[in-house]
Parts: structure tokens; C-alpha cells; sequence
């Protein structure tokens, strides 16, 4: 990515030292926790001690990892592969298949969070190859608009691996969905219906080295907008989140047999702040390039996102207005696809 230009540079207050970690005199020893799903292969199983573990996860960090997912590790590996050889094509072969203001779709190496640019380049894929969103930001206007990937020629076997894993992370995220369900005291299939026509995506994340890792960030902080992320990330290292209780930043180690969960905006807006949604991002290095794959669980564009209705009562009143999903979509994604002179959008602009 060459050097570091100005729109790369974080503010001082944002830069990836100022809140220093791996520094035993400064804070405690923390780590969000580790879950294992191993029952998921026996339907018998007692949901009920793997859903008391899910909920105190969700609510102290809104970060877990999962080991014993079900993910097929030979999967895994083959995805890794091809994403590799995919960001190691030329950058002529690989804006052919750019993305552009309108569709979301494809890759991208100018992404930005909160308006300054992330030290990355990213490949975007929706599990539906059509996927359904509103075609502008305007709150009256219903037009509605079909998006579609768009899937590079090389490497061969791309597409057919890339919706494989696709299909094959949406279970495991239908899955927490039911867990996270029946935490919350509700029934298990509560949450699934919104995901009929979902948005949902997946994102191939290459941060190269960078030249000055401490002025940059691969990913800024920010919150994920859907309802649960589902992450592999490789062995190099260098996500972060922020706790709640205080906003100090703690890594995430590499498990390479794991997968990250994360608790996105819908799910702390559905739960009326039960469950947190907590900031992350990603610190790069100057000699090690790191790869990840999020998975970004979707709803449908014209689900209405509010507290659900079991969830309030007069003691604890709805805390967000309702929003609906699709408009926050489209306009999350103009915001990220380049600087704008306005902030991008958060659910704090629903608070109630
Ligand atoms: O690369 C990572 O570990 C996390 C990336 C991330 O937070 C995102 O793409 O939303
Ligand atoms: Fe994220």
C-alpha cells in the first residue's frame, strides 16, 4: 500500500499505544472468554449451562471465542488459500472486480472508518448472490434495489469455495442465534425470522505491513452494525476490544482452532443494552502481514430494529428509537467507501 498518506493517521487519542496493554503495571490481566460448542453435536444436549455462559459473555465484553464450532477445519483451510492468492493478484487484475458507491460488493482498498482510512484491502461477498437493500438513503423513498457480487476470474475455484464457507458459517451463526435466544429467556427461534431475505456478507481482510503502525490502524474502533460477527482470524494477532466496564483495550490471542463472536449493534438494540456491542479494531505491524475473514450476520432490509417488546417494561423503558434496517445499511456503506465531511451513522442517533 506504499506510504503512509495523511488520510491514513489516526488522531493522537486513537493511536494504537496511547492505551497501553500487554503492560502487567498498568491493568490487570483480562481476556474475553472461551466457549466450547462441542454439545452442538449431540440435539439432546442441555442448552441451558452453554446459554448462562453466552449471556455473561454478551454482557461483560459482547466478545467470546467458540471452539468446537462444527466449521470444517479442511474449509478453513482451503479459504485461506484462495483469499491469499486472491489480494496476491496484481492491483490492475483486482479492481476489476472494484466495488463502487452503489454496490457494496467486490474489493476495496480505500475503506474508512469513522472517515479515516483503514491500513487494508478487502474482498466483499454477500451470501445471497442477489440481495435485496433500499436504493437510497432517503427515509420516504421505497425504492428498493438489487445488489449482486461480483466474483473475479481468479483464482479459479474462488467463487465455489467462497460460497461453500458462506454457507457453511451462516449455520453456525443460526445457531448462536438460537443460543443467544434462549439466554434471554426467550424462545430459540425468536430472533430467526428477521434473517428471511438477509443481508448478510462476508469480508476477506488482507492488512499488508505497515511502514508506521503507530500512527495507523487496520481497522479503526468502531462497533459491527449487524447482529452477531463471526470471525476467523489467522495466527499474527493484533485485534482489540474495548471492555466495558472501563474501555481499556485488551487483545484477542490467536486461536487458530477458534472462532470469534461478537455481539453487533441489532442485538444490543433488540435487548435494550442487555448486551453490548463493543467497540474493536485492529492494530497492524511493520513486518508481518495478518488475514481475517468476518462474517457479518445480517437482518433483512425491512426489518425495523427496536428494544423487542419482552425485553421492556415500565422499569426498564425502551433505551432506542426504532430504525430501519436496510436505510442504516445503504448509508453505513457510502459513508465507508470514502471520506465524507460528515460523521457516519450510529446507533447513539436512535438513542431513545
Ligand atoms: O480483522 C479483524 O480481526 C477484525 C476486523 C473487523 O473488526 C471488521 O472487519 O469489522
Ligand atoms: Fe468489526
Amino acid at each position: 500500500m506504499g506510504d503512509l498518506g495523511e488520510a491514513f493517521i489516526q488522531a493522537p487519542e486513537h493511536r494504537p499505544n496511547t492505551h497501553l496493554i500487554n503492560s502487567g503495571d498498568l491493568i490487570s490481566p483480562d481476556e474475553i472468554p472461551t466457549i466450547d460448542l462441542s454439545f452442538l453435536g449431540h440435539p439432546d444436549h442441555d442448552k441451558t449451562a452453554i446459554a448462562k455462559e453466552i449471556a455473561e459473555a454478551c454482557q461483560r465484553w459482547g466478545f467470546f471465542q467458540v471452539v468446537n464450532h462444527g466449521l470444517p477445519s479442511d474449509l478453513r483451510r482451503r479459504v485461506d488459500e484462495t483469499m491469499a492468492e486472491f489480494f496476491n493478484l496484481t492491483t490492475e487484475e483486482k479492481r476489476k472486480v472494484k466495488r463502487d458507491e452503489v454496490n457494496p460488493m467486490g474489493y476495496h482498498d480505500e475503506e474508512h472508518t469513522k472517515n479515516i482510512r483503514d491500513w487494508k484491502e478487502i474482498f466483499d461477498y454477500f451470501l445471497q448472490d442477489s440481495t435485496i437493500a433500499p436504493a437510497t438513503t432517503e427515509p420516504e423513498d421505497t425504492d428498493l434495489r438489487k445488489l449482486t457480487n461480483q466474483w473475479p476470474q481468479n483464482p479459479s475455484q474462488f467463487r465455489e469455495i467462497c460460497q461453500e464457507y458462506a454457507r457453511e458459517v451462516e449455520k453456525l451463526a443460526f445457531k448462536l442465534l438460537e443460543l443467544i435466544s434462549i439466554s434471554l429467556g426467550l424462545p430459540g427461534d425468536r430472533l430467526a425470522g428477521f434473517f428471511n431475505d438477509q443481508t448478510s456478507f462476508v469480508r476477506f481482510n488482507h492488512y499488508p505491513p505497515c511502514p508506521n503502525p503507530e500512527l495507523a490502524l487496520g481497522v479503526g474502533r468502531h462497533k459491527d452494525a449487524g447482529a452477531i460477527t463471526v470471525l476467523a482470524q489467522d495466527s499474527v494477532g493484533g485485534l482489540q476490544v474495548s471492555r466495558r466496564s472501563d474501555g481499556q483495550w485488551f487483545p484477542v490471542t490467536p486461536n487458530p482452532d477458534a472462532l470469534i463472536i461478537n455481539i453487533g449493534n441489532c442485538i444490543q438494540v433488540w435487548t435494550n443494552d442487555k448486551y453490548w456491542s463493543a467497540e474493536h479494531r485492529v492494530v497492524v505491524n511493520s513486518s508481518k502481514e495478518r488475514f481475517s475473514i468476518p462474517f457479518f450476520f445480517f437482518p433483512s432490509h425491512e426489518v425495523n430494529i427496536e428494544p423487542l417488546e419482552e425485553l421492556i417494561s415500565e422499569d426498564n423503558p425502551p433505551c432506542y428509537k426504532m430504525y430501519n434496517w436496510g436505510k442504516f445499511f445503504v448509508s453505513r456503506n457510502r459513508s465507508d467507501y470514502k471520506k465524507l465531511e460528515v460523521e457516519n451513522i450510529q446507533i447513539d442517533h436512535f438513542k431513545a
